[in-house]
């Protein structure tokens, strides 16, 4: 059987997971994900005309003869007052910045060039029309359509909407992800190791790389190397999850729990032409998508940088679901197995004049390796070699 391309196995993927349903969030709930309906403004911003320092609202007239000039205070309006009367010729309000500014006046003063009285202000320069004013409407007219559907909601945007009077947004919601680990060899951290076992890492790596992507994660470990007991341990959360996401059990072993459990279902197993990363599974469980990760670390974080945190993201409307690439040179020269992407894992600094170096080798055991690195070094399927100095594509991890 010929392999599967990365491309093809990441289309496959894609559509599987498919898109996630728009509600509407309240908007602490909203922060990284994607709008999935423009917002019109339902009101202006700033909503009214407003001071924009602490000082006196004027007419600027009454300040255009001789200076100083002496002007009897007849208001006094903090931010937040509903009420307001009109300014009277030859008199000043003082003001708060952010107040409604009052009727008749058209500009304001700020408390510096004042001697900052309450009952008569002596004034000692002068202002023109609008000074200091911020006009409603300046910023967002009503009916504006100030965010457009496919916006990934940033601090900024979901201050906006927060200024707009908007309680919530309608987003595509997060994906709920089952990160489920299989291996007689692992142990839970925290617990002696006896000769032959280790600690279980993938679980807790794959499920903070599916909360690095905006996802809610649950982590079911320790799943011993039995099918019924694979079965038995989804069986609780088949109505509950979005994705399944397993790692292990699926190359050319005896015991290979995830192959044998889900290929009598609709799973299929296949070879994808990378390194690492080449066993994968992809189907449904019980109408769940699920995605069968490899069970060497490296494998089974490689695999989700490629194939699922791009359709996780894609699945809540991302507009761009994939990591940033950029080219650079690689300080030292690399093989690569013929008719396979490779992925190495690498360093780059873009302030080092676009250069990035190649960390470890190419084995998918080297964990350390990986924590140490921050991109991938793509190998395209026909390079066997590449010299140092040669151009490649770095795929960003973070
Ligand atoms: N005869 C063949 N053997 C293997 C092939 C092959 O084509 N023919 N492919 C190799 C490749 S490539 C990979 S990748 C692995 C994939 O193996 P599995 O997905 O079946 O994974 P396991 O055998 O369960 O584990 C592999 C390795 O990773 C460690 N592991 C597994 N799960 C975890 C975990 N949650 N935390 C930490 N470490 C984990 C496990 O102990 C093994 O060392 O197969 C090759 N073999
Ligand atoms: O394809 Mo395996 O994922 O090299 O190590």
């Amino acid at each position: 059987m010929s392999p599967t391309s990365v491309a093809e196995h990441r289309k496959r993927v894609a559509e599987l997971v498919g898109l996630m349903p728009v509600l509407q969030l309240p908007l602490d709930e909203c922060l990284g994900l994607v709008l999935a309906a423009d917002v019109i403004a339902p009101l202006p911003l700033p909503p009214f005309d407003n001071s924009a320092m602490d000082g006196y609202a004027v007419r600027a007239a009454d300040l255009a003869g001789e200076l100083p000039v002496r002007l009897r205070v007849a208001d006094d309006i903090p931010a937040g007052r509903t009420e307001l009367n009109a300014l009277e010729p030859g008199t000043v309000q003082r003001i708060m910045t952010g107040a409604p500014v009052p009727p008749g006046a058209d500009a304001v003063v700020q408390v510096e060039w004042t001697d900052g009285a309450t009952d008569t202000v002596t004034i000692n320069r002068a202002v023109v029309p609008g000074q200091n004013i911020r006009t409603g409407g300046d910023d967002v007219r009503k009916g504006d359509a100030v965010l457009a559907a496919g916006t990934v909601l940033r601090p900024s945007t979901l201050g906006l909407a927060s200024a707009l009077g908007l309680p919530e947004l309608p987003v595509r919601r997060r994906p709920h992800v089952l990160v489920l680990s299989t291996g007689s060899e692992l142990v839970e951290p925290g617990t002696p190791l006896r000769p032959g076992q280790i600690y279980e890492s993938n679980g807790m790596m794959l499920a903070s790389s599916v909360r690095d992507a905006g996802c809610v994660a649950t982590q079911l470990r320790f799943v011993p190397d039995d099918v019924e007991a694979f079965h038995q341990a989804l069986r609780p959360y088949l109505g509950a999850v979005d994705v399944i996401v397993t790692s292990g059990g699926v190359s050319a072993g005896a015991y290979e729990v995830v192959k044998d459990a889900l290929a009598d279902h609709d799973v299929q197993f296949t070879k994808v032409a990378m390194q690492p990363g080449g066993p994968q599974g992809s189907g449904r469980y019980e109408g769940v998508p699920v995605l069968s990760l490899p069970g060497n670390p490296v494998s089974a974080q490689v695999s989700f940088e490629v194939f699922v945190r791009p359709a996780l993201l894609a699945s809540m409307g991302h507009p761009r679901p994939e990591r940033p690439t950029a080219r650079a040179a690689i300080t030292s020269g690399l093989t690569s197995p013929a008719g396979k992407t490779q992925f190495r894992r690498g360093l780059h600094d873009p302030s080092s004049g676009q250069v990035v170096t190649p960390v470890g080798g190419p084995g998918s055991h080297l964990l350390s390796a990986l924590a140490l690195s921050n991109c991938l070094i793509e190998v395209p399927e026909d390079v066997t070699e590449l010299a140092a100095g040669s151009e490649v594509v770095v795929r960003y991890l973070q």
